[in-house]
């Protein structure tokens, strides 16, 4: 029947198919199957004959049509292999990559033709950022050298007619990331080259007023009861302890010593941190250093107290206030999630529904009251709902904690990029530093972790420099503690510190070790730490807790102790310097050059009137500035002691007689020179920082300018190294004002207005009086016309005194005037 021989057919996809056969006989009929199913013509299929010879062909051969043919003629049939190679050898892969890194897709195919791209169907061509290449006609390159966000999508090319496609993920830099300096984001980037990974964090931190039902709620909030609940000390924190599965929401927790959770991938279930804080007024001046910008904040509150009294309010507005300033500046992205919402979140968890008479009256009026208490105030947009419960009389399934977790999470899920994507080897560092704190090893040495980071292929040559961006990220986000200035260990569980801070700084009720040392009293009544007091302080944590005849013992018996008690020395200098660190402690500049410690922030408060006597101020000898201070709206407690601590850092305390040092709680007296005759004093009390000069030297006409300078600078500055706002004005005083009180102060953004000030004790100051002390340029002379030029004329009558401020060094009176402008 057939004359030609069937040999089998290859072609590549795209090009054409023939298949060809010739039979004895022109009348013969001959039909083409593939399979059982007989060919047709379409389109792209076409069937011809001429006289013996019968041809089928496929304009585009696929790929699918490769397969066994039969060729029917009469009875007679004939298999053919047919093989359509697929056009592409090589296709575009799936590509994602962490922006700011190139990005490259690559495809190779068996025929030289040319290649169109395409981003999500619209053509690309090369540009300065993207470059379109072909290597040896066959393997076609797209690459676009620096990502963004922007270069997400589908990429195409078509050759021949044939679409291989691809996407490129791009994941965002994390936020910490961001923030840090270029050197660090080009370590993180080039870690990142070797691949990246997902992982989420949420912190939840629990605030509020003392006895109020924190501690109890995160017992409820993690399926615990509440039985043997005791006032926290310090800070309790709960890590490791719950996952949350990202699709399901489902909370898992571990108890006791169930195996870690770590088998739960990080990508699919979210780490939760519960941070329970004490709610002790003393415990402030260290809360600080553990409050984050990303976490969710639960304040609690116990709704069956009065709301009305002045401590309820007190405490809701502070707590709000030391969230708020977080919200670093309004163009802050990370901290705005739309007009009426501002991050961190914060739910208020209202506690004591059991104690209520009527529980729907108390939710209405709690409402109302939060209402008026936070009116208009941009604190109000951090807070996302309120909520009431009871932590002792729960309900019977205790749905109402159930809904807590499930609100919890969804306010996680707004934090944008709370899921932050990291190289692939630093998630692996983060995992061997989980299996040391599993082992409860808090503390390492920076050769430890060196050696960690080496296993986990850290860039070889550069190890350290890594490792470094490494930790301070860690840092950044909370997970560790290290300090490129304090580099000898590096604390690997907060909880560490906190223990070490709560040796030092907490209510009495917490220190009751120290009832019978007269270095105690001490330490209340001059902020002197004695090294009695240290050793006796640090027994209240257990790994620091070895007294020097223990160790005399230890040191006789063997030379592993010898050692062991050498690393517990350096951790116990490193627990001192860390906490210099974190100003909470301090060795004060004096003349004798001191070497004790200092914690001011233990100090009991000693009346001011008390301080004048000391110092014989109100004798006619001696004369007193005009005070130059700031109001703030907010100053968190843990600010009172970075500006006193940078003060006596800086300055030279002055000794009272009996060789004390002057210095009190929120008070610092520091002589200015040798002679002792001029005397600086710094108070600090709530919302405010104010100082001034006494003068036991008659006749001089000094201004003291670089000094209220100094005190503007770092509070600038601490602003900027603590990454929170602090808006403040600038007022004045007159001399035998209170520091502390509201009333009297002189704004310097009023005093362009009026030139003379009542006074309740003297009839009035004019501005020139308070003035004089503080600013080089008196008004005076501007007034008197001394000065003419028209800018300085507008500095006089229109501007804002702030700017005054800065105009007094004539030098810059320049540059000032257009920074104003
Ligand atoms: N009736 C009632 N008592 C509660 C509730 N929540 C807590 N308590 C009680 O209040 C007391 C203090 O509870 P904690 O959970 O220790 O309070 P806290 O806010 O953590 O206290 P600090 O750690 O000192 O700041 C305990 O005796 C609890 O039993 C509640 O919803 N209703």
């Amino acid at each position: 029947m057939f004359t030609s021989e069937f040999e089998p057919v290859y072609c590549i996809e795209g090009g054409t198919l023939q298949l060809k056969c010739t039979v004895y006989s022109e009348t013969i009929d001959v039909h083409w199957f593939k399979g059982d199913m007989e060919i047709k013509e379409n389109e792209n299929i076409h069937i011809i004959w001429a006289d013996k010879t019968h041809l089928i062909t496929f304009k585009h051969a696929k790929v699918s049509d490769s397969g066994q043919y039969c060729i029917v003629a009469g009875k007679v049939q004939k298999q053919l292999e047919v093989t359509v190679q697929a056009l592409f050898k090589c296709p575009l892969k799936n590509i994602t990559k962490m922006e700011g890194l190139e990005a490259c897709f690559e495809c190779e195919v068996e025929k030289p033709y040319p290649g169109v791209w395409y981003k999500d169907g619209k053509e690309l061509k090369s540009s300065s950022n993207i470059k379109i290449n072909t290597i040896q006609e066959s393997v076609h390159k797209l690459t676009i050298f620096q990502t963004t966000l922007e270069h997400k999508g589908k990429y195409e090319i078509k050759i021949n007619n044939i679409l291989s496609g691809a996407d490129l993920d791009i994941k965002e830099i994390p936020d910490a990331i961001k923030q840090m300096s270029e050197h660090d984001r080009s370590i993180f980037l080039e870690a990142a080259k070797n691949g990246t990974a997902a992982r989420y964090n949420i912190r939840i931190i629990l605030v509020g007023k003392q006895r109020v039902g924190k501690t109890c709620l995160l017992r409820r909030l993690m399926n615990e009861g509440i039985e043997g609940v005791e006032s926290t000390d310090g800070i309790n924190i709960e890590v490791k302890k719950c996952k949350i599965n990202l699709q399901t929401k489902e909370w898992i927790f571990t108890k006791g010593n169930e195996s870690p959770l770590s088998e739960y991938p990080n990508d699919q279930y979210a780490d939760c941190g519960f941070w329970d804080f004490a709610g002790q007024k003393e415990f402030y001046a260290t809360h600080q250093t553990f409050l984050s910008r990303n976490a969710i904040y639960l304040l609690v509150v116990d709704v069956s107290e009065d709301f009305e009294m002045n401590t309820f309010k007190k405490y809701i507005d502070f707590w709000l206030d030391n969230i708020h300033c977080y919200t670093v500046n309004d163009t802050d992205e990370s901290m705005i999630l739309t007009n009426d919402l501002l991050n961190p979140p914060v739910i208020i968890i209202g506690t004591g529904m059991d104690k209520v008479k009527d529980t729907g009256k108390t939710k209405d009026s709690f409402e109302k009251f939060i209402n008026e208490l936070l009116r208009e105030h941009p604190k109000r947009k951090h807070l996302r709902q309120l909520c009431f419960l009871s932590n002792t009389k729960p309900s019977k399934d205790k749905k109402e904690f159930q809904t807590l977790r499930s609100d919890i999470f969804e306010r996680a899920n707004e934090i944008p990029k709370w899921g932050d994507n990291l190289p692939t080897r630093w998630i692996f560092l983060e995992k061997e530093i989980d299996r040391l704190v599993d082992n409860e090893e808090f503390v390492i040495s920076y050769d430890k972790a060196k050696s960690l980071a080496s296993k986990c292929s850290f860039s070889l040559e550069e190890v350290t420099l890594e490792l470094d961006s490494f930790l301070k990220y860690e840092h950044e986000i909370g997970n560790v503690i290290f300090s490129e200035d304090i580099k000898s260990y590096i604390i690997l569980e907060p909880k560490w510190l906190v223990d070490v801070f709560k040796c030092f700084v907490a209510p009495f009720q917490f220190q009751n070790q120290c009832i019978n040392m007269h270095e105690w009293s001490r330490l209340q009544s001059t902020g002197h730490l004695s090294k009695m007091l240290i050793e006796k302080l640090f027994t209240k944590i257990q790994v620091l807790n070895l007294t020097e005849n223990k160790a005399v013992a230890l040191e006789e018996r063997n030379e592993e102790n010898t050692l062991a008690l050498q690393i517990l020395k350096e951790k116990k200098t490193f627990a001192l310097e860390i906490m210099e660190k974190f100003d909470i402690i301090v060795k004060p500049i004096t003349t004798a050059n001191n070497e004790e410690y200092y914690i001011p922030c233990m100090m009991e408060a000693t009346e001011f009137n008390q301080i004048l006597k000391t110092f014989r101020v109100r004798n006619k000898k001696c004369s007193r500035t005009s005070w130059f201070g700031l109001e703030f709206n907010f100053l968190p407690p843990a600010f009172f002691n970075h500006i006193l601590v940078t003060f006596l850092k800086k300055y030279s305390l002055c000794i009272v007689g009996d060789g004390r040092l002057a210095i009190y709680r929120g008070i610092g007296i520091f002589d200015l020179e040798a002679s002792k005759c001029h005397k600086l004093v710094v108070c600090i009390s709530e919302y405010s920082v104010a100082m001034q000069v006494w003068q036991f030297k008659k006749g001089e006409r000094i201004c003291y300018h670089e000094h209220m300078k100094y005190l503007t600078y770092i509070v600038d500055l601490l602003q900027q190294k603590y990454r929170i706002k602090l808006p403040y004005q600038c007022f004045l005083k007159c001399p035998d004002g209170t520091h502390h009180e509201i009333a009297e102060r002189i704004y310097l953004s009023d005093v362009a207005k009026t030139a003379q000030h009542y006074c309740p004790k003297h009839p009035f100051h004019t501005l020139d009086e308070l003035r004089r002390f503080w600013f080089e340029v008196c008004i005076k002379s501007l007034r008197k016309g001394k000065i003419k030029t028209r800018e300085q004329q507008a500095v006089l009558n229109d501007r804002p005194c702030d700017t005054y401020c800065l105009c007094i060094d004539f030098k810059c009176f320049f540059q000032i005037i257009a920074f104003d402008g």
